[in-house]
């Protein structure tokens, strides 16, 4: 037996019907739907001393002066808002406007918006042959070599380059040679098109998770013992009658079912083992989706020495040598936000993010500041009284930030990271076909899985398996676009230029 499990009691294992492990939105999600179903024997199992996984804030800057800012998702569109839960609309956000951007290079303001312009014409070709891969069930492509086909080519012009990072990188947190086309159009559409292209900021003092820590109290009492924090998960068995959960303290837990909603990133660090080990189809999933990593480096300046001007949102930077070198800087200094506080914070992904994480702050400082200098002139940019970023590819309970779907990957690869093992069931962003990354993805699939759980303790049968291929094909048939492999949209036709 696996070495985690050795010195267990299953005599002594805490019995439950069903085993939440995640008090994350999907967590919590799924806690609620087993609640309107009437299932209220559960337990939930989290690493963290507090829900809201990576929907997660902090106090920031210098004394009397701090403000709570978001370390994870901080988007969330306004229909999304209302549709999430009611608690949300009482959030604090204000409107993401992307016009409201000053371009820069290293000798200071330089206009491209021209270049930002003609990103924007060749993504529409982009958007346009996302639709017939998918309608003609064609074979999918990298973003770079659809770009390319559209005419989009910035070879080693840096403002080229920021240009298609703020069109791309920034939404995806990897950069087009590394996403699917098809699917990360599918992915912007959905959200973007189908709700609403309105996109809000939350800056609310009680932090984003409020959302789901109000969720949360629909259904838990104050120390409600079916909430077990601190508590870490290593070792998962599964079978088809019932799932034993292992826990780092000793404990352990044994479920009718149990639904797993750790991060992509968790699972791909084998930091948590399973019995039996996974099945290749199942292995295969796992291994081929991507854990992306995006950095918020947050700096506060003395509010009355504010140097960019604060009635501009966003100010994007093209390094002269290397692409995606503290690309966007965002001000949450003016009106609508925290105007007043003396934010401005710079975001990164991918490869720059890595860096930025395994380096220390000093580091990081001194890059940021040299930057900022080279962008608003040495003289006018004093330092910062506070500086701050979480590590998301280090936390241990997350191993980076949200998924993205790689190129020529098919909606059958996509399922065997959703399936079910036996009664151990998956939810999370990343199992979201259609909203992988977003926090609204999460939401929906650990409702879903709720809903399958419930049903099958309702009627007293086994649960019948989730769809899964143990053989990949090149490309998913169109009769297979459908709710038993996830896509719940009625019909893609309807979004983007098929309208
Ligand atoms: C920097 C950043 C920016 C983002 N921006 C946006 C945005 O603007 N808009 C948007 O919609 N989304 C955004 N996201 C994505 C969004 O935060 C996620 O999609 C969503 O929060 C994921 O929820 P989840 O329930 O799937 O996973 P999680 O929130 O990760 O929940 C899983 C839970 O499992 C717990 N766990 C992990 N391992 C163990 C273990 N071994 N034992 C016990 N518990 C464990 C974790 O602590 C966690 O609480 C962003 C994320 C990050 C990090």
């Amino acid at each position: 037996s696996p070495f985690s499990k050795r010195g267990y009691n299953a005599t002594t294992c805490k019995k439950t019907s069903v085993a939440i492990l995640g008090a994350g939105t999907a967590g919590i999600t799924a806690a609620q739907g087993l609640t309107n179903n009437s299932v209220t024997d559960f337990l939930i199992v989290e690493y963290n001393g507090d829900i809201g996984g990576r929907v997660a804030h902090t106090t920031f800057g210098a004394p009397n002066q701090s403000y709570t800012v978001e370390l994870g998702a901080n988007w969330v569109s306004d229909p999304q808002l209302n549709n999430l839960d009611r608690t949300l609309s009482f959030c604090a956000t204000g409107a993401s406007n992307y016009s409201s951007l000053e371009t820069f290079n290293q000798d200071g303001a330089n206009d491209f918006t021209d270049l930002i312009n003609e990103f924007e014409t060749d993504y529409s070709t982009l958007e346009q042959d996302a639709g017939y891969i998918l309608t003609e069930n064609l074979q999918d492509r990298s973003t770079r070599s659809g770009l390319s086909l559209a005419r989009w080519k910035p070879g080693k012009n840096p403002e080229a380059q920021a240009s298609e990072w703020w069109g791309w990188d920034f939404e995806y947190a990897y950069p087009p040679e590394l996403s699917s086309q098809e699917f990360g159009i599918v992915n912007y559409n959905t959200t973007f098109y189908q709700y609403s292209d309105a996109n809000n900021y939350v800056f609310d003092s009680r932090g984003f998770n409020a959302f789901i820590k109000g969720t949360a109290a629909t259904f838990l009492k104050p120390n409600d013992p079916r909430l077990l924090l601190n508590t870490i998960v290593t070792n998962i068995s599964y079978s088809d009658t019932g799932v034993t959960v292992y826990n780092q303290d000793g404990s352990c837990i044994d479920a009718d079912y149990a639904i797993c909603t750790f991060s992509l990133g968790v699972l791909q660090n084998d930091v948590v083992t399973f019995d039996p080990e996974f099945p290749s189809w199942k292995q295969m999933g796992i291994e081929t989706f991507q854990m992306g990593t995006y950095t918020k480096v947050f700096l506060q300046f003395p509010p009355d020495q504010v140097f960019w001007n604060k009635s501009t949102q966003f100010f994007l930077y093209a390094d002269p040598v290397e692409r995606g070198y503290y690309p966007i800087f965002q001000s949450l200094d003016g009106p609508g936000f925290l105007e007043g506080s003396g934010i401005n914070f710079v975001t990164v992904v991918d490869q720059q993010s890595y860096r930025v994480e395994s380096q220390d702050d000093e580091t990081t400082k001194a890059q940021v500041m040299a930057v900022l200098r080279d962008m608003f002139g040495a003289e006018n940019v004093p330092d910062p009284i506070a500086f701050m970023y979480p590590r998301w590819s280090l936390e241990p309970w997350a191993f980076g930030s949200y998924s993205n779907w790689p190129p020529g990957t098919t909606l059958e690869m996509h399922q065997n990271l959703r399936a079910n093992l036996g009664r151990l069931f998956f939810a999370g962003e990343a199992t979201s076909t259609e909203y992988y990354g977003f926090l609204h993805g999460a939401f929906f699939e650990g409702q879903a899985v709720a809903e399958e759980i419930a049903d099958c303790i309702k009627k007293r049968t086994n649960c019948s398996s989730e769809i899964n291929y143990q053989e990949l094909h090149g490309t998913t048939p169109l009769s297979e676009y459908d709710a038993a492999n996830g896509w719940d949209v009625s019909s893609f036709l309807t979004y983007g230029f098929y309208g």
